[in-house]
Order: structure tokens, then sequence, then C-alpha cells
């Protein structure tokens, strides 16, 4: 449905992107990790059409992205920027609303169909007792939540998130995380996702694409990325690995070179389990 083919993004001299591959099929989760400053957001970019790749192409249904009317794109597909929603005077309520505008006509009825649908939304998004409140008000994880819930009012195909757990308490990390996975089950939704924190993107991703340096560096299943040596080649640390006593999945535990480490009653330091 989406495919990226060997993908390149240049500033000036400066070469961001290369050679960047990316299927992403209908319900579909895909997670973009790497540290800092890697390429994530530009290749998110270049996927929603926002840009155009200096090498390589992006195409979405057998259409090169750049191809598709805007509207018509906008129809598909939604892009949550890393920035999240500006300080706006609207209202939450309206400005969920604004995600049916690809929808609407030139004239911007709102329907019946497109307030319940709004309801539902806010309802779904915990957002009922915020919804008078003007967004510029909102706190920045109360803005991050209006936000997706704007994107669900677009009703996209392909849903382009990055990062969007940064504003949000552990309660809102799960609850969005688990609302996305509901919504591409039931709709087979397919999403890219930007996630910094290694242990969500394992647990919630089907696949991961590591990048380093405008590189990817490993892709494949949470069980093939996240992996002690491969962690420590792309972010420089030395992480300890465990398996998620519930989910099954590797996760990874930070361990700081100053504080030292945990030692058992004998001395020795404490043996976890790694994947
Ligand atoms: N418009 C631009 N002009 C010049 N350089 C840019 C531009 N946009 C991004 N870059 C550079 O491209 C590189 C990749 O940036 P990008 O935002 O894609 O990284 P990222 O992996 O999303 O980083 P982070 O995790 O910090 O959000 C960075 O070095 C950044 O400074």
């Amino acid at each position: 449905m989406l495919a990226a083919r060997k993908v390149g993004k240049h500033y000036g001299e400066r070469s961001v992107l290369s050679e960047v591959s990316l299927n992403v099929g209908p319900g579909e989760m895909v997670g973009i990790i790497g540290p800092n400053g890697s390429g994530k957001t530009t290749l998110l970019r270049l996927l929603s059409g926002e840009e155009r790749p200096d090498t390589g192409t992006v195409m979405w249904e057998d259409r090169p992205i750049a191809d598709w009317p805007v509207r018509e794109r906008a129809r598909r597909i939604a892009l949550l920027p890393q920035e999240g929603l500006p300080p706006l005077d609207f209202t939450v309520e309206e400005v969920v609303m604004m995600g049916r505008h690809p929808h609407q006509g030139w004239w911007p009825w709102i329907t019946e169909r497109d307030r319940a649908l709004v309801e539902e939304i806010l309802a779904d998004t915990d957002l009922l007792s915020h919804r008078w409140r003007p967004v510029a008000v909102l706190s920045g994880g109360e803005r991050q939540r209006v936000a997706i819930a704007q994107a669900m009012a677009q009703q996209p195909r392909l849903l382009l998130l990055d990062e969007p757990t940064t504003y949000l308490d552990v309660r809102h990390q799960l609850s969005m995380l688990d609302r996305i996975v509901r919504w591409k089950r039931k709709d087979g939704l397919s999403v890219v996702i930007v996630l910094h924190d290694l242990n969500l993107a394992a647990q919630f991703c089907d696949r991961l694409l590591l990048l380093k340096n405008g590189r990817v560096i490993r892709e494949g299943t949470p069980e093939q990325v996240i992996q002690a040596s491969v962690i420590r080649d792309a972010y420089g640390i030395d992480p300890v690995m465990v398996r998620h006593p519930s989910a099954g999945v590797p996760q990874v535990l930070l361990q700081s070179e100053e504080k030292g480490f945990v030692t058992t009653s004998c001395g020795q330091p404490l043996s976890v389990s790694a994947p």
C-alpha cells in the first residue's frame, strides 16, 4: 500500500537520508527508531508527501505520493507532526471537527454523521469534559490527545505519527497506543510511528526500522531489532536486556555509568535473562 524505494534526502551538501526502503501494508504498524538526528522525521515527511525525496520514490497505492491531489491525499493520509497542534483559539470540539474537512465539500457543511463521529471520538479520547475549552489553554498532553482525535476524525487509511507519546503520562501513552492498535485492527489502518521509547516500540509495533546517520542499520520484528548488540551499535549505550514477563517481547533497561550496578547478596551482578 505504501512503498518507499531507496529514498534519499539532502539539505545543501549534507545527506540526511540514504537508500531507505520501506513497505507498509494494511493493518500493519511499523515503528521508526534511531538516535536524535538520524533522519526519522525527514523520512516521515517524505512518506507523507509533504517533502519530495531527492532520490528514490514513495508510492501510495501504486502512484507516486507527490502526484496525489492534496485533498485526496488528506482523505487518505494523516500526519501528526512532532510539534503537535499549535495553541489555537478554537475549542477542542472545533479542532476535532476540522479533521472532517477533507471529506466535506468546498463549503464545509457539518452533517449529522460528522457530529456523531466527532462525539464518539471525543468520548473515546477522554476529551468530552474539555470539548468547550480553547486548545490554547490545554496542557501539552491534552493537546496531543486533541491532535490524535483530529486525525481519527479524518478517517485516514495511513496514519503517520512523530513521537506522539512525548507529552503523555504513562496511562495516556498506553491508552493512545492501544487505541491505535484497535483502530488498525478494525479498519485495516496502516501506521508508521516514530518512537524514542524502545520498550513501547517493541510492544506495539509489528516491525521496526532502525536508522542511524540516515541509513537503515536493522529492520525486522522487535525480536530481530531490539537486541543488545544492535542497540549498543545504534545508540552507543550498554543496555541490560530483559523479556517482558507477559508480552514476551524484548525490553531494554537503561543502566547508569555513575550509579553502578545492582548486586546480589553474594556481590555478583544481578543476572537477568537476556533475549
Ligand atoms: N530543513 C532542514 N534543513 C537543514 N537540515 C535539516 C532540515 N531538516 C532536518 N535537517 C537535519 O537533518 C537531520 C535529520 O533530522 P530529523 O529531524 O529527520 O532527525 P530525527 O531522527 O527525527 O531527530 P530527533 O530524534 O532529534 O527528532 C538532522 O541533522 C537535522 O538537523
